[in-house]
């Protein structure tokens, strides 16, 4: 969101104050992002120890984080160096709070400068494995050997370590790579507990967690899931009514099956054909849903209105545009037939609540996601975020003990402006025929070849090049297909999947012979960066 950093922050501390009413019950961690690249690593790492843990933004004050009633506090690592001018620093009455602290890289050197010490450009910058010796195994570094290997990323150090605190660790090069003051829970290490390449970064960090800060390891899925239906029952009351728009996407999905074990009959879903769907999807969306979840969905056949909206649209940005509006319009008509609602259900996830405004700075729009930005005011709906604060694959937990059936969950993940994003150039009928016909292919060959689970997605996509082939010895002018199939983590990066040619052989053979005016199929070989998942 450019431009909007300050304004997001300040956003996001009073929906984290305003959310802490509600999660006071479970015992937390804050992390304070200072900007690393591993911020979100180290909160996923706490709850990995059972123990809940949220990021805020480094400046968070401390009124704020005073109300969150955390057990203990982080400090990020961050690209900063802390003797610069302008250098971020936390708001300095965290310190007076009792709380107990960690500081890791960065916000180790924020402690040492701090509290009187002294930070300096070191003589030499360390990047990647250390040897760390254990000097004290008393807290910090309860159940340790006594060295381990740790993980550097830094060119600055703590020269003089200040007073009231010991060193309980050091390196070759780094003499006070980890010192504590035992009396008032405050610790800096220079190096990433919450990288791999640390040994036991895992048990340092839930030494810090559960046994300094003494919070109780009770953060799981069905924890999340009990609170979160008291929650929503509280927040929706016994007379008001959701309409959640679901896809058919684990996101949507885990969303209707919380709110409908919360609210039952209060609940409505909405899931919009836009004719852009995958083969059949809308027959199996809708049985799903009345089969296996049992959630009253109402069905929307808009595939005309948005068809011919987008006829003779070739930028892939209108597209994208054109839906998001006609999603919109199509959810007010369903809100005035089947109304009144005072809600609308989102699957707004963590990272979108993130990347929306803590750690990132001003980005560039590389492509408009229909869901976000788009959501109409004139909707005059509050806005319902259950998922908000979890991470995709604890989605996938909460999903499965709510017995949303394996076939749901191990859909891959599908765009929102569906084969809009994946036919370049203008929709045609034909096009559309095309890339529904061979991306069911591509999906069948995968699973036949046990593929289809350990891949991101993948699919067909079609555009405007032709290319000649000879099918029964008449000449045939097709169109050329490129099958896409990529490994992801997060979807923030993704790297093509070196199928083996057996494989793509037999999707190949079949697109041309099963699929009318196909006539070449193509492998994509890019990554993202540089290229993204979906063509347009
Ligand atoms: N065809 C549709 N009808 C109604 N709502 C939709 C439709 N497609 C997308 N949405 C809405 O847009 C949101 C974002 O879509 P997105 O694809 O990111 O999530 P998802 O479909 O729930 O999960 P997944 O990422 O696994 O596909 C959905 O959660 C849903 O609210
Ligand atoms: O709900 C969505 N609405 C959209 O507008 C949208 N565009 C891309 N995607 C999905 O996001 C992931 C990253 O895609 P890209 O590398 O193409 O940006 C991939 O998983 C894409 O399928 C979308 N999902
Ligand atoms: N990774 C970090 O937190 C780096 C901290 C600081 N900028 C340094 O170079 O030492
Ligand atoms: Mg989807």
């Amino acid at each position: 969101m450019p431009g909007c950093l300050q304004g997001c922050w300040k956003r996001l501390e009073a929906e984290i104050m305003a959310e802490d009413d509600n999660n006071n019950k479970i015992d937390k961690i804050v992390v304070l992002d200072f900007g690393s690249q591993y911020s979100h690593l180290i909160c996923r790492r706490i709850r990995e120890a059972n123990v809940y843990c949220e990021l805020v933004p480094y400046n968070t004050p401390a009124k704020a984080l005073k109300e969150m009633d955390p057990k203990g506090i982080i400090f990020s690592g961050g690209p900063a160096s802390v003797y610069a001018k302008g250098a971020p620093k936390p708001d300095r009455q965290i310190f007076a709070m009792g709380k107990p602290i960690l500081g890791i890289c960065y916000g180790h050197q924020v402690l040492v400068d701090n509290f009187g010490g002294k930070v300096k450009r070191a003589a030499s910058r360390e990047y990647g494995r250390a040897g760390l010796k254990i000097d004290d195994d008393s807290d910090l570094f309860k159940n340790l050997d006594t060295s381990i290997n740790c993980w550097m990323s830094h060119g600055d150090a703590a020269e003089k370590v200040p007073d009231g605190f010991k060193v309980i660790g050091h390196t070759e090069n780094s003499q006070s790579a980890a010192i504590g003051d035992h009396e008032r829970k405050m610790y800096g290490i220079q190096f990433h507990p919450e990288v791999v390449h640390t040994e036991r970064g895992m048990q340092i960090l839930k030494n810090f967690a559960q046994e300094i800060s003494g919070a109780k390891p009770e953060w799981d899925m069905q924890s999340f899931i009990d609170t979160t239906v008291k929650e929503i029952r509280e927040q929706v009351g016994k007379d008001k009514r959701v309409l959640a728009a679901v896809s058919g996407g684990i996101d949507s999905t885990t969303v209707a099956a919380l709110m409908h074990r919360a609210i039952g009959k209060q609940l409505s879903c909405v899931f919009i054909n836009h004719g852009l769907l995958r083969q059949d999807e809308e027959k199996e969306v809708v049985r799903l849903f009345k089969e296996h979840l049992g959630i009253d969905l109402i069905y929307v056949n808009a595939e005309k209105r948005f068809l011919s909206r987008l006829k003779g649209v070739t930028d892939p940005e209108k597209k994208r545009k054109i839906i998001g509006d006609q999603f919109a319009k199509e959810f007010v008509t369903v809100a005035k037939k089947h109304g009144p609602f005072q809600w609308l259900a989102q699957g707004t996830l963590y990272p979108d609540v993130i990347e929306s405004g803590v750690s990132k700075g001003p980005a560039a729009v590389i492509k408009t996601h229909h869901n976000v930005g788009g959501l109409p005011k004139w909707l005059k709906l509050q806005v319902i975020e259950p998922l908000r604060f979890l991470y995709k694959d604890e989605v996938r937990k909460v999903a499965k003990l709510l017995e949303v059936p394996d076939e749901l969950l191990k859909r891959h993940p599908f765009p929102g402006p569906g084969l809009a994003v994946r036919i370049i150039g203008a929709i045609t009928p034909e096009k559309t025929r095309i890339a529904k016909h061979a991306s069911k292919i591509v999906e069948d060959e995968l699973k036949a070849a046990g593929y289809y689970d350990k891949v991101w997605q993948a699919y067909a996509a079609v555009g405007d090049d032709r290319a000649v082939g000879v099918l029964g010895d008449e000449r045939v002018y097709g169109h050329v297909v490129m099958v896409r199939v990529v490994e992801s983590i997060d979807a923030m990066t993704a790297d093509w999947t070196r199928l083996p040619y057996d494989v793509i052989e037999r999707i190949s053979n079949r697109i041309t012979n099963e699929v009318e005016g196909a006539t070449w199929v193509t492998y994509a070989v890019s990554s993202k960066p540089p290229a993204t998942i979906e063509p347009q």
